[in-house]
């Protein structure tokens, strides 16, 4: 079983080499028989070298110091050569797999990063290469020469004496299954420790992502206290699987100690009643120790392995992650032949098989129109934009484009129909250019510069130090919230898809930002067709018509007006906000008189 196992964890790392794996193992098996065969053949020379201090016969002295200069060649010409092929293919090999990594993560679908902690991902990234790394770069070397000396040496005692070979080879045979006994918890911690290590790593990015958040409510001893336990447990299993190893270190001193002092003592008498030689001896015991240490390294490489597989194991499984599809395989027996852009009828939809949180929802929004989805907290509405912009499918039901059904759009086509404004603008490291050029990538400066014009973003951008070049900070930390909705809106103009989709951001900003964002979102929504969710309801009160959702149902539609005369969910809302917004739509108009 756990043979079985390593040897599949093993097959799966090597499945990861494709078009290395000839390079690799040359230069692994170079070096490897190079290292090995200078250690086997020492206890040779040693043996000439006695025998010819006893017999005093010149070819034995000629053959050790031929056997050494072979060695030497060797050793300083032939090892380095093909350990530098083998160095260098798993530096490669390891930017390949970071590479291959990173393209899976791009590609996967939206439910993957909504379900998995992004610190587990990192960690992916992280230490789980890095033990990868460990396993081609130390491990399987140290491993192919160990075997490689130890198949020489076993070969060597017989050659030497097969009595004592055998006697010899069974208590050497003891250390490894101590080792492999010991092999089983040390792994079954190893894996462990990896778990924790990915749960600090978790603590660490929610940290560096929540600091404001830390900041503000002086959660520092919160926070402290979480990554504390977290740290704690790495600290224990590792504490534990370093009791192990000292454990395993002490077994095996004691078992080396116990068969080399019987082979000196037997090998002496052996030698005393002229049995054999006492060349025979020297090299004997040289074998021996070589094969012991051998089969002593072997349990610790073993052990060691076995963590790095479990990593290699999990950047496999990661590999295998199902991508993000081309098109989704969705069959509608109709086209719509309304003049709607976008249409959904009767969507079912959940994250889980057993969850409805869209509940045959229909929409029909109209060429050049603008319609909202307002509605309370957790009714649906950042669910029915994931599905428009193709995150997930619809479970059942219908959903348009421009009269095509979904199904018949690929994703790529159906993103580039759509442009989306989020409520937190997300800006990468990098320049302001280059971030608004994401919108469109083969656009001109006059373009991008155009398009900031458009979003009001211009002006406050030629007053930065570096103007459109200023770098953004992470995620656009240099800039404030209202001034990375602008560069976000300025994107999405560049972009100029037909639909548009906004997830109302205002509320966030203070009154003169919003003034900007509002102004700039109205140059954005020019002539395209629009879904906002609109979390204040007065940015709504024009829209051309007006959703409201609540508990995955739209429970009422129409413009505001007759919402408002309706009397139901809407107009108890509008209410409700009127009161909290009033200060703000004051200064809002006074603004928008003075502009
Ligand atoms: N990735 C997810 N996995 C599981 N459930 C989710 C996920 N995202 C949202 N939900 C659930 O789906 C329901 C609808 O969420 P959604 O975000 O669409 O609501 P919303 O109307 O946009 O809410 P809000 O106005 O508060 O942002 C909620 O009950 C929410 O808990």
């Amino acid at each position: 079983m756990f043979i079985q196992k390593l040897g599949q964890e093993l097959l799966q790392l090597l499945s990861l080499m494709k078009a290395k794996k000839r390079a690799y193992f040359l230069g692994l098996l170079g070096d490897g028989i190079g290292q090995a065969s200078v250690l086997v053949a020492l206890p040779f020379v040693f043996k000439d070298l006695t025998d010819f201090a006893h017999t005093k016969d010149p070819a034995l002295l000629t053959r050790a110091i031929v056997t050494i200069a072979a060695m030497f060649l060797l050793f300083s010409l032939l090892s380095p050569f093909f350990s530098y092929i083998y160095r260098r293919c798993v530096r490669e090999l390891i930017a390949d797999i970071r590479l291959l990594v990173f393209q899976r993560l791009s590609r996967l679908p939206f439910a993957y990063y909504e379900q998995h902690h992004s610190g587990d991902t990192m960690s992916r990234l992280g230490n789980d290469v890095q033990l990868m790394e460990r396993a081609y770069g130390e491990q399987l070397k140290t491993l192919c020469i160990i075997l490689l000396s130890l198949i020489g040496s076993i070969i060597g005692m017989f050659a030497l004496d097969g009595k004592i070979a055998t006697v010899l080879l069974l208590v050497s045979t003891l250390t490894l299954y101590v080792n492999a006994q010991f092999a089983k918890s040390v792994r079954r911690i190893g894996d462990q420790l990896q778990q924790q290590l990915g749960i600090g790593t978790e603590r660490l990015s929610d940290f560096l992502a929540g600091l404001p958040v830390v900041k503000m409510f002086h959660l520092h001893n919160v926070v402290t206290a979480r990554y504390t336990k977290a740290n704690e447990e790495v600290a224990s299993s590792a504490i534990k699987q370093g009791h192990k190893h000292a454990l395993l270190e002490g077994t095996n001193f004691f078992i080396q100690f116990v068969s080399f002092g019987g082979m000196l003592v037997v090998g002496i008498m052996l030698v005393a009643k002229q049995m054999i030689g006492l060349g025979v001896l020297v090299a004997m015991i040289q074998q021996q120790m070589l094969v012991t240490l051998a089969f002593l390294q072997l349990g610790h490489v073993i052990t060691t392995l076995q963590g790095s597989l479990a990593g290699a194991s999990r950047i496999v499984g990661f590999l295998q992650e199902p991508l993000e599809p081309d098109q989704y395989p969705l069959r509608f027996a109709h086209a719509d032949d309304s003049d709607s852009m976008l249409k959904m009828e009767q969507v079912v939809f959940g994250y889980t098989a057993d969850t409805k949180v869209l509940d045959g929802v229909s929409l029909h929004i109209g060429r050049g129109q603008m319609a909202a989805l307002v509605g309370t907290s957790g009714g649906g509405k950042s669910t029915v934009m994931k599905l428009l912009l193709g995150y997930y499918p619809p479970a059942a039901g219908s959903l348009f484009l421009m009269g095509k059904p979904l199904g018949q759009y690929s994703i790529a086509e159906l993103r580039s129909l759509v442009a989306y404004v989020p409520q937190d603008a997300f800006l990468f490291e990098g320049t302001i250019a280059e971030n608004i050029r994401y919108g469109c990538q083969d656009a001109t400066e006059e373009d991008v510069v155009r398009a900031c014009k458009a979003a009001y973003a211009h002006d406050f951008i030629l007053e930065l130090p570096d103007g459109y070049q200023t770098r953004t900070g992470e995620r656009g930390a240099k800039l404030s919230g209202g001034q990375r909705q602008r560069i976000a809106i300025a994107r999405a103009i560049l972009k100029n898809a037909p639909i548009l989709l906004l997830d109302e951001a205002t509320s966030a900003l203070d009154a003169e930002s919003e003034y900007w964002v509002q102004q700039a979102l109205a140059a954005l929504m020019q002539e395209k067709t629009v879904l906002v969710i609109a979390h204040r309801l007065s940015t709504v009160e024009h829209a051309d018509i007006i959703y409201v959702l609540h508990e995955g149902k739209v429970v009422e539609q129409g413009r505001h007006a007759e919402l408002l005369a309706q009397n139901g969910l809407y107009a108890s809302m509008y209410e409700v906000q009127q009161r909290k917004d009033l200060p703000a739509r004051e200064w809002s108009q006074s603004s928008a008189g003075l502009a």
